[in-house]
């Protein structure tokens, strides 16, 4: 790097750190910004009197926006120092072991989502400011005060400063998202960027809908008397803040490496998005020995996951077509390595995602895999378009079956019940796990037996015979009585697995399991008020039910004689007593298994729910009773005791 490269990089850093902290809508990927960044960096320790004043080395990045107010942090905020492998932690120990040696350290996430400030004075929350430059940030009080997890007043009544991520749970950004991919609105990029957008609007009603959580990770002016940050940490949750879902105290470096493995195992299954694990000097005597650079502590340092977001090039974009018809587009990407996995395909929801994130074959994007979810690209990087790139048409007919689509909202569908693409799936589906779970009916061989004319409807698949299918490619005897077992495993199912199976558009196993539960057998038979009485079921689902019983009333027919699927036992109408139809909600310890008293009071026909509100009838308490007894107490809600309530039945 030159002078002039340098220069340039700068500029790069803050016009990428812009578009990330002040629009909340990155244009390149943390491990793209995080490469640069470090090659600003070495370029600045060789010339140190080049060092501009603007670049992002010397500042913390967020950039106070115009309107909100502005407002002062009591004591300044600080960003961190990144490091990436275990080489880079051993500089880290040495350089930290230098200026303390008798220290150990306190780990715990890093949470990926927008930091804020938390002021409180005599128990109240008096102010909520964002980081900002680190000296002053936004001041966003009503916003913050919407975030549950935000106390509105602690025990505590000295001035104090707790600080702390805002972050958005995975799979409540996942809802957010499929809710505005209904909509037809822009879907958020990940959950840090719907985070930080959700924190930062001016109309708080919007940062109140968003369910954000806030994950207190430290102090800024404070009077506690604990010597060890994770001691006053534990101080902290116990004022009624969150704690992290993983933390250790760690004496030495095994420890360190130790607990960063497990969390890094771990990631996926966090409710919350991580990208690293901080680590921080326990003794805050020593915390103020060390004390700061112009823009980090030097008694912390995050270290940081393999990064879940890279960047790639859509190669083609393949449409597929489900067994409900509606046709999707895949993208075909440039094979790139996330976490260890080659991702190629990467989903695009719909046509209106590709037309609204303006997708073109060729072009460079962002794709984002986390857990076991599909890779999605979440971003185009159009200045890095070379003016070769090809636009992505909507499809007019069918690619499977040539027939004209239908164009349904955001929907686009075939509307052929023949489709060879729509056959061939229902059958996947049928045989899929949460369906009648047939092992060995996977996509490759159902394609196989409906090529072959074998297979053309589920019924066809209970009359297969072991000669049929040993002439099939790859098949040899062990195989096919494998197949044919599973098949005829599938015989005595439960029913609402049967239910479940037939595919019918809103139907999902939840509401198979209701109707299962609550008709048996005699599900062909009901009306549309039967099923609306059914809580959770609304007038959509019914409607599709039903619709789909008229008319496929005959192979349903043929279907359960062929599969005669397992009836559960019915709750028998319970005769009349004070708990028939009431919401109950039990708490504390009984002198028997709340199961059983739960299962007792559902014979009664009530309905025994986990949390209490207005709409509860009766709280039955045992010993121990808690926070579920002070609140029915506060709204009124009638409490009984075990014994009170067995004298009523
Ligand atoms: N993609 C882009 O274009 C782009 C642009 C700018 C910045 N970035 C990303 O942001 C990073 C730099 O941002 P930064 O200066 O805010 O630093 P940072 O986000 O890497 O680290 C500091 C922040 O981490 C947060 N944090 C989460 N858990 C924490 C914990 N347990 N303890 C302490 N802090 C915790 C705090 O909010 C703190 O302010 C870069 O490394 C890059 O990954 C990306
Ligand atoms: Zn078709």
């Amino acid at each position: 790097m030159n002078n002039q490269e340098y220069i340039e990089a700068v500029k790069l850093l803050n016009k990428w750190a812009y578009h990330y902290y002040v629009l909340d809508d990155p244009i390149m990927t943390d491990e793209g910004y995080d490469k640069l960044y470090h090659e600003v960096l070495e370029y600045e320790e060789n010339h140190k009197e080049e060092v501009l004043k603007d670049s992002p080395t010397q500042r913390v990045g967020d950039i106070v926006s115009d309107g909100f107010t502005k407002e002062k942090h009591i004591s300044r905020m600080w960003s961190l120092e990144d490091i990436f492998n275990e080489d880079d932690l051993d500089k880290w120990l040495t350089k930290t072991y230098k200026l303390d040696s008798r220290i150990s350290f306190y780990c715990e996430p890093k949470y990926d989502g927008a930091s804020l400030d938390l002021v409180y004075e005599n128990g109240e929350l008096i102010k909520g400011i964002t980081r900002g430059d680190g000296v002053e940030g936004e001041l966003i009080t009503q916003n913050v005060k919407t975030i549950r997890s935000i106390p509105l007043t602690i025990e505590h009544k000295g001035l104090i400063e707790i600080r702390g991520e805002v972050v958005i749970f995975k799979d409540e950004f996942e809802k957010i998202n499929e809710e505005r991919l209904k909509k037809g609105e822009a879907l958020f990029a990940n959950p840090r960027n719907a985070a930080a957008g959700s924190l930062r609007q001016l109309d708080p009603s919007i940062t109140a809908a968003r369910n954000l959580v806030f994950l207190p990770y430290g102090l800024g002016e404070n009077e506690l008397p604990e010597k060890l940050l994770h001691d006053k940490m534990e101080y902290i949750y116990s004022l009624g803040f969150r704690k992290p879902p993983v933390s250790a105290v760690c004496k030495n470096k095994d420890d360190i490496q130790e607990i960063y493995k497990e969390m890094v195992a771990n990631r996926d299954s966090y409710s919350m998005m991580l990208d690293g694990m901080v680590i921080k000097v326990d003794e805050i005597s020593s915390q103020i020995d060390m004390g700061y650079t112009v823009k980090v502590p030097r008694w912390a340092v995050a270290y940081k996951f393999p990064a879940v977001e890279k960047i790639t090039t859509v190669k083609d974009i393949l449409l597929q077509v489900g067994r409900t018809g509606a046709v999707t587009p895949v993208a075909v990407v440039e094979p790139t390595d996330i976490e260890g996995v080659v991702v190629e395909r990467a989903t695009l929801h719909n046509f209106d995602e590709i037309t609204r994130k303006d997708i073109r074959l060729g072009d460079k994007v962002i794709i984002l895999r986390s857990g076991d979810v599909i890779p999605k690209i979440i971003k185009v990087l159009e200045h890095e378009r070379t003016g070769n790139e090809v636009e992505v048409h909507r499809p007019t007919e069918c690619p499977v079956c040539g027939s004209e689509l239908l164009q349904e909202d955001v929907l686009i569908k075939c509307q052929n019940l023949e489709c060879n693409a729509r056959v061939v799936n229902s059958i996947i589906y049928f045989a899929s796990k949460p369906c009648l779970n047939i092992d060995g009916l996977g996509n490759k061989i159902v394609e196989q037996l409906f090529n072959e004319h074998l297979v053309k409807s589920v019924l066809d698949l209970f009359s297969l015979t072991k000669e049929q299918l040993l002439e099939l490619e790859g098949f040899k005897e062990k195989k096919a009585q494998n197949l044919l077992d599973a098949i005829a495993n599938a015989k005595g199912s439960e029913l609402w697995r049967f239910i479940n199976s037939l595919g019918i558009e809103h139907i999902g196993e939840v509401a198979s399991k209701m109707i299962a539960a609550k008709f048996g057998l005699k599900f062909l038979e009901i009306h549309k008020e039967d099923l609306l009485e059914i809580d959770g079921i609304g007038e959509e689902m019914a409607e599709s039910f039903l619709e789909f019983l008229r008319v496929n009333e005959e192979t349903i027919k043929e279907l359960l004689e062929v599969i005669e699927p397992l009836e559960p036992e019915l709750r028998e109408e319970a005769h009349e007593n004070p708990f028939k139809a009431k919401t109950v909600v039990l708490t504390g310890t009984m002198s028997e298994s709340r199961g059983a008293i739960k299962e007792m009071l559902e014979n009664l026909g009530a309905k025994v729910s986990g949390s209490v509100s207005k709409k509860t009838d009766f709280v039955i308490y045992g010993e121990d009773a808690g926070s579920k007894y002070d609140k029915a107490v506060s709204l009124g809600v009638a409490t009984l005791t075990e014994d009170e309530m067995r004298e009523m039945v």
